[in-house]
Formats: C-alpha cells, sequence, structure tokens
C-alpha cells in the first residue's frame, strides 16, 4: 500500500470540555496518512487520477472549523468517517494535537487508524 500524507495542517476552531473553551478558537494540528495505490497516476501524470491531497485538505479544513464536538476523540471520529466516505480511501492514519492544550507538554490529543490496510 502506498501512501498520500498532509503533514502539520493547522486549523482554527471551536474545540474543549471546559466553558471558557466554548467560547474561543483554539489551533489544531493535523498530521494525516492514507492508504493509496499511486501507480496509475504515477503512469499517467494526471491529477485526476491520484487521491488529491489539497482537495482532501479543503475537505478536512471545512469539517474542523465547523466542529461543534468537545472532544478530540469526537473530531477525530468525524474526520476519519468523512474520508472514509467521501473518498473511498481504505486506511488511514490520523494524528490530532491540542498545542499549548496543557502546560508543561507541546502538544495532546489522539492518534486513530481506521480501515483496513492491504499489503
Ligand atoms: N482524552 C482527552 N482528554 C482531554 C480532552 C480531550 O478532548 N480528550 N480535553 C480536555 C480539555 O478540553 C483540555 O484540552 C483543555 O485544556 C482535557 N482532557
Amino acid at each position: 500500500m502506498d501512501i498520500v500524507y498532509i503533514r502539520d495542517l493547522r486549523v482554527e476552531t471551536t474545540v474543549g470540555i471546559f466553558d471558557w473553551e466554548r467560547s474561543i478558537r483554539q489551533q489544531v494540528r493535523i498530521d494525516l496518512e492514507m492508504g493509496t495505490d499511486i501507480r496509475a497516476g504515477a503512469g499517467s501524470d494526471r491529477i485526476q487520477d491520484v487521491l488529491d491531497y489539497k482537495t482532501v485538505a479543503k475537505r478536512v479544513i471545512a469539517l474542523v472549523e465547523g466542529n461543534q464536538r468537545e472532544l478530540v476523540e469526537a473530531m477525530a471520529e468525524d474526520i476519519a468517517d468523512m474520508l472514509l466516505r467521501e473518498f473511498s480511501i481504505p486506511w488511514l492514519r490520523l494524528t490530532l494535537g491540542k498545542p499549548g492544550a496543557v502546560r508543561g507538554a507541546r502538544e495532546v490529543g489522539v492518534v486513530i487508524e481506521r480501515g483496513e490496510r492491504t499489503p
């Protein structure tokens, strides 16, 4: 399996369990690895034949900017669900972090894998 990735995507959104967090925008940071087969696109050299990371990034940004969830777990699951459905991605690994959310830590968050990773 090949991978198309997006690293260090930063998006401003509302997220968090505390009242003060519901009235501010915070930055979340996303790393995304998506299973794919690049051979058709490598052969044709046409964007139509690949998983377009720009299109994926725009969709992820739109979803995250509109987030109403409190937990990073819930937001991560929403992103993964959307990607598996809308882009027919067989497998993905998603890191969703909140930089600076915990004093003393650079970032906290979750890493999830969804779908089936084929050889
Ligand atoms: N596992 C999680 N733990 C915590 C979360 C979360 O989304 N998942 N959220 C918070 C607060 O919103 C925190 O980020 C505010 O500093 C605490 N723990």
